[in-house]
């Protein structure tokens, strides 16, 4: 007993390098009870790190993501074919199992913890008008980290990508992939034709629910919107959350793809593996091989047939950029060798949220930190699969509405609902302030007053944004964050049309139903938004820049399109144009982004893109493999797949942009490396400091 809360401690520690001590007994205590109820009910067990890598795989996916791991899972299914997939991260762990605590893994080592460029138009209570943007840094990658609500968004958003010239995209053709994937366990959903029985990704409702969710829903049909099924055959409504849980823990694409086939004896997973560089030969313009990082060794291993990058929409076009392709002046800025010019990094998507929408209430019926007995629900976690540890990160409703901006005729709404029992109150400060890098003068005078109040919010969130922002190097070193420019509110009607989605949220909360609780609006405005009216238009426009949330959806960074269209970076078969044995799949490619949160839609990606590689290799006569062709043109390749060493400090991947400090160091660790020539510093070549040098690329004999 004393080893094992030994290692649970071990595990939080190491996991939250940020949590204070204060905070430390309940976590403690839900990992310990959680870690025995794991191994008793989960009969699946963890993916194996493989160590000895072949020279060569058919296929290597970059990135086990939402997308990585589905993709891996289905190629895999092929025997004959050999897989590898790459992930920077660690597996998950006890913590993440833990539908409620999914807060504390922002900021943690699992979080690749980025912050996008400071705005003057949005994130204006956040610290330096930064928005924290986490992104899952995990075997499951963001599926770890995500709030693990299950929305396939709307019909009209599939249709019109395939409007856009992406044949086979379309609604009909992709809900056999979302069905695919779904074993949806509630049996009012799992018995209509919209939803799928027996795949691998377990859909339910947390069995745990406060009262002010079934007021949130009661509410909507006060204003004339049904209680239906937003993932049906409508999306306009209201619904009380499905969630990608199972038995009441999180359901990521780790767990629901990869631990079923880990004894697939062609499939190797390689973690902790920082890819660097895909290696395209610039005479065939194919990609032969994927570099990487592991341990402090850099590996080189070819694909035989074809590399498909799923690192997300931040860190997919930042690999592209590295390997050359990419939009030509600024890859040639930082000294990179440009193999296709291409829009990579453009297009950028994201939901933007109104945070911080407060309603206080006096019956104790919301989610109070310090109110829980942390035994008490533990146990109901533990031994029933229940209570409130099984919240999907806190938000219980959601609802899809109409603004005076949208077309009502169309049932394609312009606003979502996000529904919590909490507030940013409600932990006395101790974590949401932080995940979200709000201002300590905002907190202090707005939300300290109300600490561990009873209280619920709606977040309305802008579906369809109109503003696009951009994903761009930093410079050419593959371990500096990228610069991540949001834009959000760059098109004005952005904000106007999230003012018009918090007025509907300030009717859905003064409906009849919500008096019972004495719920009412807290009305302390935000210091920087005093000189308006409060809740005039213009007030509501500074609240929304003020607290301006991400709702962790960024994508489009790879836009998939026709051949004729300027902004696309892959076809609708998702390879790259002008690359070959090459392919996007994840969130990256959404040409437009989808109407509701982006995980299932992400999921649906790759089972389709899977499907699409299945269908090219295994009956299209012009998919060969020309060994020859492809092998890499090393002097000896089978020999070693080392290819030199790399000693980076542990810090290495945190902070927002690298903190490699010692240069000489590197240089000096790469020289019994046989293939690699040398480390090449771009720019204040004379500094010994990386960072302020802030560019390097690694040389190779044969490149
Ligand atoms: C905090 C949070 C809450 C969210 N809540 C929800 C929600 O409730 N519902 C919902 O539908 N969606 C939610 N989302 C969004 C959803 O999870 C993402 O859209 C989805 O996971 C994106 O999938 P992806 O495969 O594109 O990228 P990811 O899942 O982020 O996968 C990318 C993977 O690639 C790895 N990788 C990146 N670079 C490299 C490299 N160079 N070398 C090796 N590996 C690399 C990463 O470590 C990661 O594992 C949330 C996201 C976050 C972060």
């Amino acid at each position: 007993m004393v080893l094992n809360l030994l290692f649970i401690t071990t595990v939080i520690k190491s996991t939250f390098g940020v949590v204070t001590t204060g905070l430390w007994l309940i976590p403690l205590m839900l990992a310990a009870i959680t870690y025995y109820r794991y191994d008793a009910v989960d009969p699946e067990s963890r993916p194996l790190d493989q160590l000895n890598l072949y020279p060569e795989y058919d296929f290597i996916v970059v990135g086990s993501g939402s997308a990585g791991a589905v993709v891996a899972n289905r190629l895999s299914e092929v025997r004959k074919w050999k897989v590898l997939l790459i992930e920077a991260g660690p597996d998950e762990n006890e913590i993440s199992d833990v539908p409620s605590l999914a807060a504390y893994l922002q900021l943690s080592k699992l979080d690749w913890a980025y912050k996008t460029e400071p705005s003057t138009k949005a994130c204006l209570g956040m610290q330096n008008n930064r928005c924290n943007w986490p992104r899952g840094r995990v075997l499951g990658g963001s599926s770890v980290l995500n709030y693990m609500l299950y929305v396939r968004g709307n019909r009209h958003d599939y249709d019109h990508w395939a409007s856009l010239g992406n044949p086979g995209w379309d609604y009909d053709n992709v809900l056999r992939y979302f069905k695919k994937s779904e074993d949806n366990r509630n049996p009012y959903l799992a018995n209509n034709k919209y939803h799928g029985r027996g795949g691998l990704l377990t859909v339910q409702e947390s069995p745990w629910h406060s009262p002010l969710v079934a007021a949130f829903v009661e509410a909507g049909t006060q204003l004339g919107y049904d209680n239906r099924d937003i993932n049906g055959a409508k999306q306009a409504g209201f619904m009380i959350a499905q969630g990608t849980i199972r038995r009441g823990s999180r359901c990521s694409t780790a767990k629901a793809f990869l631990r079923p086939i880990r004894m697939r004896k062609n499939f190797h997973l390689s973690m902790n593996s920082h890819v660097t560089r895909v290696i395209i030969e610039p005479g065939t313009m194919r990609a032969q091989a994927v570099e990487f990082v592991k341990h402090g060794k850099v590996y080189r291993i070819a694909a035989r047939r074809e590399v498909i990058i799923s690192a997300g929409a931040i860190n997919t076009p930042q690999l592209m950029m590295l390997s050359g392709l990419g939009p030509r002046k600024h890859l040639e800025k930082h000294g990179i060798r440009v193999l296709q010019d291409l829009p990579v990094g453009e297009n950028m998507q994201d939901h933007v949220g109104m945070g911080g929408l407060t309603f206080l209430v006096d019956k104790p019926v919301a989610i109070v930190q310090d109110r829980f007995n942390p035994t008490a629900v533990t146990f109901q976690y533990v031994l029933r699969e229940r209570g409130p540890m099984t919240t999907l990160g806190g938000v219980e409703g959601l609802a899809f509405v109409h603004t005076p901006y949208s077309n009502r005729s169309l049932d394609w709404p312009d606003i979502q609902f996000h529904m919590a029992p909490a507030s940013i109150n409600s932990d006395n400060g101790a974590r949401v302030k932080k995940v979200l890098g709000l201002k300590e003068s905002v907190y202090q005078e707005v939300y300290h007053p109300i600490a561990n109040k009873d209280s619920w919010t709606i977040m309305p969130l802008l579906l369809r944004p109109r503003s696009r922002g951009s994903v761009k190097l930093r410079s050419a070193n593959p371990f500096h964050y990228p610069l991540i420019n949001a834009n959000y509110f760059d098109d004005p009607l952005d904000a106007k049309t999230l003012v018009e989605g918090a007025k509907i949220a300030l009717r859905v909360a003064e409906a009849q139903v919500f008096k019972q609780f004495g719920s009412r609006l807290w009305r302390k405005p935000l210091p920087n938004c005093k000189q308006h009216k409060f809740l005039s238009d213009a007030y509501l426009e500074c609240h929304v820049r003020t607290i301006s949330m991400t709702i962790y959806h960024p994508c489009g960074t790879a836009k998939m399109g026709p051949a004729w269209d300027p902004e696309a970076v892959v076809d609708p078969r998702l390879r790259v144009y002008g690359v070959r044995g090459l392919r996007v799949i994840d969130a990256s490619i959404m040409p437009t982004i989808s109407s509701g949160n982006t995980n299932a839609p992400v999921i649906m990606i790759a089972e389709k893109g899977a499907d699409l590689i299945k269908e090219d290799w295994l009956t299209n006569p012009e998919y060969k493999v020309k060994r020859q062709a492809n092998r890499l043109r090393d002097p000896d390749p089978a020999s070693s797949n080392i290819q030199g060493i790399i000693t980076l400090p542990n810090n290495i991947t945190q902070g927002d942009s690298s903190n490699i400090s010692d240069r000489s160091n590197m240089e000096s660790n790469f020289s019994n490396s046989s293939h690699i020539n040398n480390i090449n510093f771009n720019s204040n070549s004379n500094s010994s400091n990386i960072e302020s040098s802030s560019n390097f690329t690694l040389n190779y004999a044969n490149s």
